[in-house]
């Protein structure tokens, strides 16, 4: 029995032998390790055991297990081998400077984690793993599992409307009439939606998902693939999501994979225990009027150029509000590019004392779980979304790549969001559009409509009670169909 093996089987002992053991595989990319950690959690507070795989980089610096959690959720760290082209130390798709290394991270993680699930997958009863529980990215998870006789789970951390839009399994994985093959297919909405909807790409956002790749997909499996070999092989579907928020798309979804489909509740992260380093934004905070400040952040993933945080920066400006801006430096920066470091000239000191701009990693739930915060400028990656809908904010949003197009014209249709205006050929936007679209929220909202939504929202997506119920509602269908002994 190796370490690993002996760990497992005490870990397995310390816990009342009725609750299940669950194998959680999230892609390595901060928006995906953070929710999956938070699930973990919440999956280990209804009394199941947890086994959670990451990169030891990675567990460090994002994976915080309580102590009363600790007996119950083990994090597996497992080292990625050398891979040619994958930047020293890269172990999540923040660690990249272009988004095409991402082929390099996948090659690097199929081999790592397809071994490390191996491994699991044999451990001795009563070690063995009930279910595994798969993000998008490890394809190859619900095969090994069967091998194993253990059932496999996709968990969808995309709303179930971004899901519904790309259509059946088949056609992620590029078969079939609706595979989406071309920019044009991408822009209406697919004939097999049964309801209106504005839920569909903009022109800009296709193009750029279908530009040529600046390098071949060394991994051989490109992201759309992985995601509908995953929900092929699944024998069930937990979306983050809720039944209030898009019941429509959710029973669509069911019909179009013909397999059960579970929203598992939003399960928003709560504020950070520790806010260190950060004392000085809080306290400025603490000095704003309630609701006020906008708060403009966009993710881990998407690299802004340096024109488009100037454009930002001088939008935040012109609108004349309080803003924290969480900034990540311009893609640009250090390529040889025009890049001015993304601030215009004199900008700190023109908005000094009305806004701030925080250099790093911060703490984006507190941030927004802060009475002073009204508004979200978002990049509508669905993390900060959740986050932002739980804590009673409203969403100005500023969609980037991924989903984030879809979630934003999702939000729009229901009200629960803003988009800046863009124009429709390259998707440029100018210092006026942002600015229009935070005013829009933040000063003309005629009979404070955003306002009294976004509080009634925070009512939904922030009650916890109710997002418990769609998880144990979710670990109940796990229960009931878990393997045998
Ligand atoms: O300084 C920071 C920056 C981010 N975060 C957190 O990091 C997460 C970021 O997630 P998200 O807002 O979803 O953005 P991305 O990291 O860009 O998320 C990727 O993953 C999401 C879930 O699959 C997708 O919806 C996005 O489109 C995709 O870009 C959130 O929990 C934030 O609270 C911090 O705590 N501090």
């Amino acid at each position: 029995m190796n370490l690993l093996e002996k760990d497992l089987v005490s870990v397995a002992k310390a816990v009342n032998s009725c609750s299940m053991h669950v194998v959680l595989l999230p892609w390595l990319a901060f928006g995906h390790i953070l929710p999956f950690t938070e699930l973990a959690k919440r999956i280990a507070r209804q009394g199941h055991r947890v086994t959670l795989l990451s990169t030891p980089k990675n567990t460090r610096r994002l994976i915080d297990i309580p102590p009363d959690l600790a007996g119950l959720i083990r994090v597996v760290d497992v080292a990625l081998p050398r891979v040619e082209h994958l930047p020293e130390g890269a172990e999540a798709s923040i660690d990249l400077p272009s988004d095409d290394l991402r082929p390099y991270l996948r090659l690097a993680y199929d081999a790592a984690f397809a071994r490390a699930l191996s491994d699991i997958l044999r451990a001795p009863e009563p070690s063995r793993p009930d279910w595994v529980l798969t993000d998008y990215a490890a394809y190859w998870a619900p095969v090994a599992a069967a091998r194993h006789g253990v059932p496999c789970a996709y968990l969808s951390l995309y709303a179930a409307a971004v899901l519904g839009f790309f259509g059946p399994p088949e056609a992620l994985m590029g078969r079939g009439r609706y595979a989406k093959t071309a920019p044009e297919h991408l822009t209406e909405v697919p004939d097999f939606v049964p309801f209106p909807t504005a839920v569909a790409y903009r022109g800009h956002e296709a193009r750029q998902m279908f530009k040529p790749a600046a390098v071949p997909d060394v991994s051989g499996v490109a992201e759309l693939y992985r995601s509908g070999m995953s929900i092929h092989g699944s024998q069930v579907v937990g979306i983050r999501s809720s039944r209030e928020f898009e019941p429509e798309w959710l029973r669509l979804l069911a019909e179009l994979y013909q397999k059960p489909v579970i929203p598992v509740g939003l399960f928003p992260p709560p504020p950070a225990q520790d806010v260190a380093g950060h004392e000085a934004t809080l306290r400025w905070l603490d000095g704003q009027a309630p609701d006020s400040v906008v708060y403009a952040a966009f993710g881990s993933e998407a690299k802004l150029t340096s024109a488009q945080l100037e454009t930002i920066a001088l939008g935040l400006e012109a609108s004349g509000l309080p803003f924290l801006w969480a900034f990540r430096a311009p893609s640009d920066a250090d390529t040889g590019g025009e890049g001015t470091g993304g601030l215009p000239t004199g900008f700190e000191e023109r908005v000094n004392g009305r806004g701030v701009v925080c250099r790093g990693w911060v703490p984006q739930v507190s941030f927004l779980a802060h009475g002073s915060v009204g508004a979200f400028l978002t990049h509508a990656g669905w993390n900060s979304v959740t986050e932002g809908l739980a804590n009673g904010v409203k969403l100005v949003l500023l969609p980037l790549m991924f989903d984030q197009g879809l979630n934003a014209r999702h939000l729009v249709e229901k009200k629960m969001g803003v988009e800046v205006a863009r124009d429709d050929d390259d998707g440029s936007f100018a210092p006026k559009d942002i600015a229009a679209a935070l005013r829009r929220v933040m000063v003309e909202d005629d009979g404070d409509e955003f306002a009294v939504k976004a509080k009634e929202l925070a009512r939904v997506f922030g009650n916890d009670e109710a997002n418990d119920q769609c998880l144990r509602d979710f670990l109940r269908y796990l229960s009931e169909h878990s393997r045998g002994p």
